[in-house]
């Protein structure tokens, strides 16, 4: 017995000791992981006197550990980071393989009592001898110890429940918070351990050591797991304190890729100053809120900047920092009120932000303790256009190289930012960057700083200026294509003049979910949307001469409407975040391949999948082709026509056309004969009207008959359009298969209510049950899928008919030029003959 008990015993040293040594080495593990911050040594060049108090890590921003962040304080039970994981899974192991050891072992100490035997077993921490002293003793001392012993086990063991029922109740808590929706209680099956769900989902968050306030906002969102960019940047940006230029495909979270690592770092120090001065003694209502601009934040666009606000905005719920955005087409006196809050994020676009800052606005100018520059879809800054701005904006920044300015202690009051006297972070972020040839090389040499272009409006130059550190962390996820991966690509080929007719097509066979028309001209832009309107389609536009009011209000309502569609120029091509946008129509080829990576990206975000239509026109082809070769593309997929609809389609897209025609005529006609009412008002003129009675006859006639005209036209397209848009071949009995879109299903129940109408007219009530069915949603994606032996359009065929079109046009410029040459001679054999 005693030899059995022994060698328990010693098996159970043994584990221990193995168990102590897996352990260390995981947690050696985990501290040579990539994010740990790696913290630049001391080199004397800090004089700041708060380092005294911070440390070392002052020296970089003082990142703070989340180990040194109280929990309970943010009234939540952060999931442990990966260290404890790995503590409590080792921890799990020796519980389970004890049992294993233990088993019966257990039992019997229900029965302890009777036997005197097992008191040691489970008193495993007080060594193995014990046992062997207890065992076979029966003495009343002996059994007074047992007794006592027994006891405190008895009381140690009801604490260790009690704990656990409160960390239960606390994680339930959390989880009610947080995730309300289905709990997941994930059982390791290995060592039957019951791991915390929110644990185990957010698995991935907790290992990029992220601000409680930031997880609670992250749990809050629903965001399971950072995307790839964000864990490839968080621990360079957030931990390292290193500068990041990241490419990665559009919709995959660039935004917080950036914006976390400037929410931890504010809220790191913040941290900070609380902790001094609490260990001064000092209360923590003499923290002064941050009084100064720590991150400037530029993007090309105001949807974009509105919409980086908002993002930011969400995640910094609960943490106090303020965003701001500084936009132009909104009052400037607003947006210098919100500026005098002084908030510690500006988002802005470079045209408002150089008129503030040039104007001298206080909070824009004072950019001593600016912390962060980020360059939001930074290839499109560099474009004309916007560069001057960014350029004046970037030469106000102060040199990045040391810390410049002595702390400000002002009134004895504690400022954040006069803890922080360390190096601006640049970020530079687009899903395009690896695009550019130049840039692409630069990506692969791993340096932006090499100085062989001298281009002033090179990436460069920008980066440079900006004050880029050559320890950048360079961050391409770019796939070889740069589209997103769950995007589907296709092109209709189709004359110039038929292009409104696929359109249409596309909208009302297939216009299931959200819905982009790209064009590059205001012109077309205006054309599409009249047409479309006209054939009773509701759509939004968006272009850049629009008002600022009117573009979000056109956003918005496109946002709100599940089959919204929206006419837009390229303005509405970047950043712009619309969940459910399922297809992106290029009713003109964008003149470069970026903005069709960037249009394209409207759709298929965040992992959803979308599918992206060309409409490609013989004058579209050298554009196309250039494109092509910009993705190394060699085909693409035709987007499946089921023609037998195209006559249906193309009488409506004619009386839509005509319709069009004149009321444009008319209005045009109203419009001029305003201006020079208008005019001659202003100059108190009065107009006289010098036309003759006989014109003023004819007049009248043709605007009679250009009116009926119109009526007759707008009466035939409306009965068109009151019956549902159906193939040639339709039969009106049966009503099924090709699925309906919502535009369709919209006439098939204006004909039921007709036909219902006309039913209880005439007292038909077997008529009521007109019925629509064959509403399964085919749209375009689907549509796109399901065709995949639809024949694809190769570059080659694209390049031969180009060369077909431009022969065509040079020989009928040849023509023309010799029938020119033929009619001179004529004339000139003529006179010659006349004189
Ligand atoms: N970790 C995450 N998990 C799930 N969704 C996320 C996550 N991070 C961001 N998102 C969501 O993904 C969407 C796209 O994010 P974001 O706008 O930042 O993409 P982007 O890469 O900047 O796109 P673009 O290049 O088009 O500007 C947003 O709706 C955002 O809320």
């Amino acid at each position: 017995m005693a030899s059995e008990s022994s060698q328990k015993n010693k098996a159970r040293r043994q584990l221990k000791k193995r168990v102590r040594v897996d352990s260390e080495q995981n947690l050696e593990r985990l501290d040579s992981l990539p994010w740990n911050s790696s913290l630049p040594e001391n080199d004397g060049s800090n004089h700041d006197p708060f380092s005294v108090f911070i440390g070392s890590n002052e020296l970089e921003g003082g990142f703070l550990c989340l180990e040194e962040i109280d929990e309970l304080e943010y009234g939540l039970e952060i999931p442990k980071i990966d260290v404890e994981n790995e503590k409590k899974k080792v921890k799990g192991k020796v519980k389970s393989k004890k049992r294993k050891i233990s088993e019966g072992d257990e039992d019997e100490s229900s029965g302890g009592e009777a036997d005197g035997k097992t008191e040691g077993d489970e008193d495993e921490s007080s060594g193995g001898e014990a046992d062997g002293k207890t065992e076979g003793k029966a003495g009343g001392k002996e059994l007074v110890d047992e007794k006592e012993l027994k006891q405190k086990k008895e009381k140690k063991k009801r604490k260790k429940k009690k704990n656990r029922h409160e960390k239960n109740d606390e994680a339930n808590k959390l989880k009610e918070n947080t995730e309300p929706a289905e709990p997941l209680a994930v059982i390791d099956s290995q060592d039957g351990v019951e791991e915390d769900p929110v644990d185990a989902e957010y698995y991935e968050w907790n290992e990029l050591r992220l601000h409680p306030l930031i997880l609670k906002s992250i749990y809050r969102l629903k965001f399971k797991k950072p995307t790839p960019i964000q864990k490839a940047c968080i621990p360079a940006a957030a931990h390292q304190g290193k500068d990041v230029i990241g490419a990665a495909e559009t919709g995959s979270g660039k935004t917080l890729a950036f914006g976390l690592p400037i929410l931890q770092r504010l809220l790191e120090e913040r941290e900070k100053v609380e902790r001094l001065l609490a260990e001064k003694g000092e209360a923590n209502d003499r923290i002064a809120p941050d009084s100064v601009l720590r991150a400037l934040i530029v993007t090309p666009t105001r949807e974009l900047a509105l919409q980086v606000t908002d993002h930011l905005k969400e995640v910094a719920k609960g943490t106090n920092v303020r965003v701001v955005p500084i936009v132009g087409g909104m009052s400037t006196e607003k947006q210098e009120r919100l500026l005098k809050a002084r908030p510690e994020i500006v988002v802005g676009t470079p045209g408002r932000l150089w008129e503030l800052m040039s104007g001298g606005e206080i909070h824009l100018v004072e950019l001593h303790s600016l912390s962060f520059f980020v360059l939001d879809e930074a290839d499109r800054m560099i474009e004309s256009g916007h560069f001057r701005e960014l350029q004046s904006i970037i030469d106000m920044l102060p040199m990045n190289r040391s810390t410049e300015s002595q702390p400000q202690n002002t009134q004895n009051c504690v400022t954040v930012s006069s803890l922080q006297r360390k190096k601006r972070q640049t970020f530079v972020f687009s899903a395009t960057l690896a695009l550019s040839a130049d840039f692409r090389k630069k990506l692969k040499r791993g340096s932006v700083n090499s100085r062989k272009n001298d281009e002033l409006n090179s990436f460069e130059t920008l980066s440079e200026r900006a004050g880029m550190r050559p320890n950048t962390a360079i961050i391409d996820l770019t796939n070889a294509s740069i589209l997103a991966n769950k995007l589907e690509e296709s092109v209709i080929e189709c004359r110039e003049e038929d292009k409104d007719a696929y359109l249409y097509y596309i909208l009302s066979v297939h216009g299931q979910g959200r819905t982009i028309v790209f064009c590059t001209s205001i012109a077309a832009l205006r054309h599409i949307s009249s047409i479309l309107r006209t054939l009773n389609i509701n759509v939004w536009t968006l272009h850049s001469e629009m008002q600022q009011r009117a573009r979000l209000k056109a956003i918005d309502r496109f946002r709100a409407d599940e089959h919204g569609i929206l006419v837009a120029t390229d303005a509405a091509a970047r950043g712009l975040d619309i969940p459910g946008v399922r297809t992106v129509v290029h009713y003109q080829l964008p003149l470069s391949a970026e903005v069709y990576v960037h249009r394209c990206g409207r759709t298929a975000r965040a992992s959803t999948d979308g599918c992206s239509i060309a409409l490609i026109s013989p004058n579209d082809a050298s554009k196309f082709a250039s494109l092509c070769k910009s993705f190394a593309k060699e085909s693409f997929q035709r987007f499946p026509i089921e023609l037998s609809y195209m006559p249906e389609v193309m009488k409506r897209l004619s009386l839509a056309h005509q319709i069009d025609k004149i009321t444009r005529k008319n209005s045009q006609e109203k419009a001029e004969k305003s201006w020079l009412e208008r005019n001659a008002e202003s100059v108190e003129l009065v107009l006289d009207d010098d036309d003759s009675e006989e014109e003023r006859v004819k007049k009248y006639r043709h605007k009679k008959a250009t009116s009926s005209q119109l009526n007759k036209l707008q009466q035939e397209l409306n009965t068109l359009l009151s019956r549902p848009l159906q193939p040639k071949t339709f039969s009106k009995r049966f009503l099924a298969g090709a699925g309906v879109s919502p535009l369709v299903q919209h006439q098939f129940e204006e004909l039921a209510k007709q036909k219902l109408g006309e039913a209880s007219n005439f007292g038909e009530n077997k008529r009521r049950k007109l019925v629509v069915i064959g509403q399964d949603c085919v749209e375009p994606l689907q549509a796109l899928r399901s065709a995949n032996k639809e024949p694809r359009l190769v570059l080659k065929e694209i390049a031969e008919k180009r060369k077909n079109v431009d022969d065509l046009r040079r020989k009928r410029k040849e023509m023309k030029k010799r029938l020119h040459e033929q009619r001179r001679k004529q004339r000139k054999k003529l006179k010659a003959g006349n004189e």
